[in-house]
């Protein structure tokens, strides 16, 4: 799917971090029809929440597995293959060859698409060389965005600061997914390379993942719908 075929509504992609299927299941009916694609990642998925892929499915809305696999090839192929059944649109992966090699594997020709986390978005240059990487943040998400490329990876997960480097990699072939978005005047966090939703669009991510500052506030709905009009703005829809 080019840039351009992304329906607006369908590029924010609001985090489920809570911590039962009750509370993710609340979340889902006040937000409503202001969001359409939904992601999973670790708090909920351990808390009994992979069924609510298929669930959300059946309601129309999409859902991203934020499960980061990264093991021995042939573990994360089969694990891929067992994930495929689940209905979800996109699973991530660690940007490490053998890892990519083997979700592309397990993925084979089915509709599930292959993210790889190049840099965390909570990482900078010093968090990199404290973990031993020689590289600064920019030149391992080039990189392993490179690497990617070669081994048939759908799409890259990076900051939104990093977007305008990997498209020129990259193209319009794989989706570029941005977590690290913050309105404005809403706290970092534990985040470290952040942009607000507009300039995130206007620097040319595909996808905008926000999951605090929606799940966390007074009224999730209001975030949401100010995030999807900055988008909306931002590509001049
Ligand atoms: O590099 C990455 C990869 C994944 N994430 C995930 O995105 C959300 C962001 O949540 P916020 O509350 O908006 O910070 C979270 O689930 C992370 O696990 C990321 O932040 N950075």
């Amino acid at each position: 799917m080019t840039p351009a075929e992304i329906a607006p509504k369908d590029r924010l992609i609001v985090g489920l971090d809570l911590p039962s299927v009750d509370a993710a299941e609340a979340m889902i009916a006040r937000l409503g029809d202001s969001v359409t694609f939904y992601k999973i990642g670790y708090r909920l998925a351990y808390a009994g929440g992979l069924p609510l892929v298929a669930r959300l499915a059946d309601k129309g809305k999409k859902v991203f597995l934020d499960l980061k696999l990264h093991d021995i090839g042939n573990t994360v192929a089969q694990g891929v293959e067992s994930i495929t059944k689940l209905g979800a649109t996109f699973l991530t992966v660690h940007a490490y060859p053998q890892t990519m090699k083997g979700a592309v594997e397990g993925r084979g020709s089915s509709s599930l698409k292959i993210l790889a986390v190049t840099v965390l978005t909570s990482y900078n240059d010093d968090d990199l060389h404290a973990a031993g990487f020689r590289l600064g943040v920019s030149e391992l998400v080039e990189a392993r965005a490179q690497q990617a490329q070669v081994l048939g990876i759908d799409g890259l997960v990076s900051s939104p600061e990093e977007v305008g480097a990997l498209r020129k990699i990259v193209g319009h072939q794989m989706s570029l997914v941005t977590p690290g978005i913050r309105p404005a005047g809403s706290a970092s966090g534990d985040q470290k390379r952040i942009m607000t939703p507009g300039r995130a669009i206007t620097a040319g991510a595909d996808y905008l993942v926000v999951g605090r500052p929606v799940v966390e506030a007074t009224d999730p709905r209001a975030i949401a719908d100010a995030i999807q009009a900055e988008i909306a703005q931002a590509l001049g829809a």
